[in-house]
C-alpha cells in the first residue's frame, strides 16, 4: 500500500518563519473587508479556509490576533497609513493596502518584533507581481510606523476612528455623540469571558478565579487558552454566554413546570438556562447544523430539551406555551467587541431588511403564546430599527398584546440598561467594573410582553 499523499505544506521550505500565518491573516483580512466573509465562518475548525486549517495551533492563534488588532483598529490603522503617504494609495491597489494593515496592526498593537511585522509584509509584497514594485515603499512606511508608533497612537486616539461612518452615523443618532465615542472605545477592547452556571455562581467564580456578577454571570478576564480547559468544562457546569446574552431568559421569571418555546434557539444559550431553571422546554430553530449544535451542547450539560427545525413562519398551528423566547437573527453589532467584522460585513441596508424578518418573526412567535402567557423579544443589535421600533409597530397592530415592564431592581447592577417604556438595552460601555478586562457587556435589546387573558 503506498504512503497517503501529503497535503501541501503552506510554508514552503525557503520560506522565512511567520510568513505563512501572515499571508494567511492577509488573506482573510481581505475576505472580511472586501468579500464581506464572516471571520468565524474563516477561521471556523470544519468548514473554515482551507489555508487557515493547515496552520498549526501556534499560527492560528497568531492569526487571530492579527486580523482582531487590524479589524478592531481598523480605522486608526488607515489613518496611520494615511500620514505617512504622500498621496492616497490607487483604489485598486487592494492588495498592498492589505498588506500594510497587516504589518502596520502588529507594530502598533501586537507583541511581536516590529522587524519581524516589517519584513513579513515586505516579503509577502516581493511574492505577488501584483505588488512587487512597491517592496521598498511597504518597507519605509512601515518602518516608519515602527520609528514613530508613540506620536502617531497619541495623534489618532479618537474611537470614533474605529468606527465605520455608517454605524458611527447611526450610533449617534441612536444614543448622542459622547455615548456613541464610549461605544466605540469599549469596541476596540477585548471581551471578558463570561460564563453561565447551571448552579452556585460563587462557588464556581472563586474556583475559576473569576467573579460573580450580580446578575448572576461568572466573569472571567479574557482567556489566553481554549475554554475547554477550565474546571467544570467537561463536567457541563457551565457554558460560555455574555452576561448581557443571559438577561432575556431570566425576564420570563419563574419558568420551573411551565411549558416554555425557545425560538432561535441555537446553539442554545438560553435554552440551557431556561432547561436547567427547570422549564419544559421545545428549541425552534432553523438551521440542522446549528441545532446539532445546540444537542451536543445539551449532551455536555446534562440537560434536555425537544428540538424542532424549520422556519418559525411556517410552523403549523400547535398547542400554546406558557412562555415563549424569540432571540431572533439580528445585525449583531452589539456584538463587535467579540466579533470586530461585523462593523465591515454589515450595512445600514442589511438592518432594514433584518428588521422586516424580525417583525415576521415576532408575528409567529406571538401566535405560540395562551392567554396570559408571557413572551420576550430579543436580539443582540445596538440598533433600535431592530429592537424598539420593532416592538412599538407589533403592539400598536396587536391589541391582544401589551408590555410587562422591566423593574430595574429585576437587573441588579445592570439598572442603567433599563429603559423609561420598561424595555433591557444594554450597551458594551456599561458595568464598569474598574479595569477595562473586567468590564462591557455586549449589545442587547430584551422587550417583555404579556397576552391578554
Ligand atoms: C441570534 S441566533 C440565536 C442564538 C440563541 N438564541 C442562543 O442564545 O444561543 C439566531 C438564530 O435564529 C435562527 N433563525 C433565523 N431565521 C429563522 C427562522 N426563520 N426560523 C427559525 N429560526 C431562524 C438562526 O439559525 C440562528 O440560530
Amino acid at each position: 500500500m503506498s504512503a497517503p499523499a501529503r497535503r501541501p505544506a503552506i510554508a514552503t521550505q525557503d520560506e522565512a518563519p511567520g510568513l505563512a500565518s501572515r499571508r494567511v491573516a492577509a488573506r482573510l483580512l481581505a475576505a472580511v473587508v472586501e468579500a464581506r466573509t464572516s471571520l468565524d465562518g474563516l477561521t471556523d475548525a470544519g468548514g473554515g479556509h482551507p489555508e487557515y486549517r493547515r496552520l498549526d495551533a501556534r499560527d492560528r492563534g497568531l492569526v487571530k490576533a492579527i486580523l482582531m488588532a487590524a479589524l478592531r483598529r481598523r480605522g486608526t490603522v488607515e489613518a496611520i497609513l494615511a500620514a505617512c503617504l504622500d498621496r492616497p494609495l490607487p483604489g485598486k491597489a487592494a492588495s498592498l493596502r492589505t498588506l500594510l494593515h497587516i504589518g502596520a496592526a502588529q507594530i502598533l498593537f501586537l507583541d511581536v518584533p516590529d522587524s519581524a511585522a516589517v519584513d513579513t509584509s515586505v516579503e509577502l509584497a516581493r511574492a505577488d507581481p501584483r505588488n512587487a514594485r512597491f517592496t521598498g515603499l511597504v518597507n519605509a512606511i512601515l518602518r516608519r510606523v515602527s520609528r514613530e508608533k508613540e506620536a502617531f497612537l497619541a495623534r489618532f486616539d479618537d474611537p470614533a476612528l474605529d468606527c465605520p461612518p455608517w454605524l458611527f452615523e447611526r450610533l449617534v443618532a441612536a444614543y448622542g455623540e459622547p455615548r456613541a465615542r464610549a461605544i466605540a472605545l469599549a469596541h476596540r477592547r477585548p471581551a471578558p469571558l463570561d460564563l453561565s452556571v447551571k448552579a452556585d455562581a460563587a462557588g464556581w467564580a472563586e474556583r475559576l478565579g473569576g467573579e460573580a456578577l450580580a446578575t448572576g454571570t461568572v466573569r472571567l478576564p479574557p482567556l489566553d487558552r481554549a475554554v475547554t480547559e477550565l474546571a467544570g468544562f467537561a463536567e457541563g457546569a457551565w457554558w460560555v454566554q455574555d452576561a448581557a446574552a443571559a438577561l432575556p431568559a431570566r425576564l420570563l421569571g419563574e419558568v420551573s413546570g411551565s411549558t416554555v418555546a425557545d425560538l432561535c434557539a441555537a446553539p442554545g444559550g438560553k435554552t440551557a438556562q431556561l432547561a436547567a431553571a427547570g422549564a419544559r422546554v421545545s428549541a425552534f430553530d432553523i438551521s440542522k447544523s446549528r441545532m446539532k449544535r445546540l444537542q451536543e451542547n445539551f449532551a455536555r450539560l446534562g440537560l434536555s430539551a425537544e428540538t424542532h427545525i424549520g422556519d418559525l413562519r411556517a410552523l403549523a398551528a400547535r398547542e400554546p406555551f406558557d412562555a415563549v423566547l424569540l432571540d431572533a437573527p439580528c445585525s449583531s453589532t452589539g456584538t463587535i467587541r467579540r466579533h470586530p467584522d461585523v462593523a465591515y460585513t454589515k450595512d445600514a441596508a442589511e438592518i432594514g431588511k433584518l428588521a422586516g424578518v424580525q417583525a415576521a418573526l415576532l408575528a409567529a412567535a406571538a401566535g405560540l403564546v395562551r392567554p396570559g402567557g408571557r413572551l420576550v423579544f430579543s436580539n443582540c443589535s445596538l440598533d433600535p430599527v431592530e429592537g424598539e421600533a420593532v416592538v412599538e409597530a407589533f403592539l400598536a397592530a396587536r391589541p391582544d398584546y401589551a408590555r410587562l415592564p422591566v423593574r430595574p431592581a429585576e437587573l441588579p447592577g445592570l439598572e442603567e440598561a433599563v429603559t423609561s417604556a420598561g424595555e433591557v438595552r444594554t450597551t458594551p460601555d456599561m458595568l464598569d467594573r474598574g479595569t477595562p478586562s473586567r468590564s462591557g457587556l455586549d449589545g442587547f435589546f430584551a422587550a417583555r410582553l404579556a397576552r391578554l387573558g
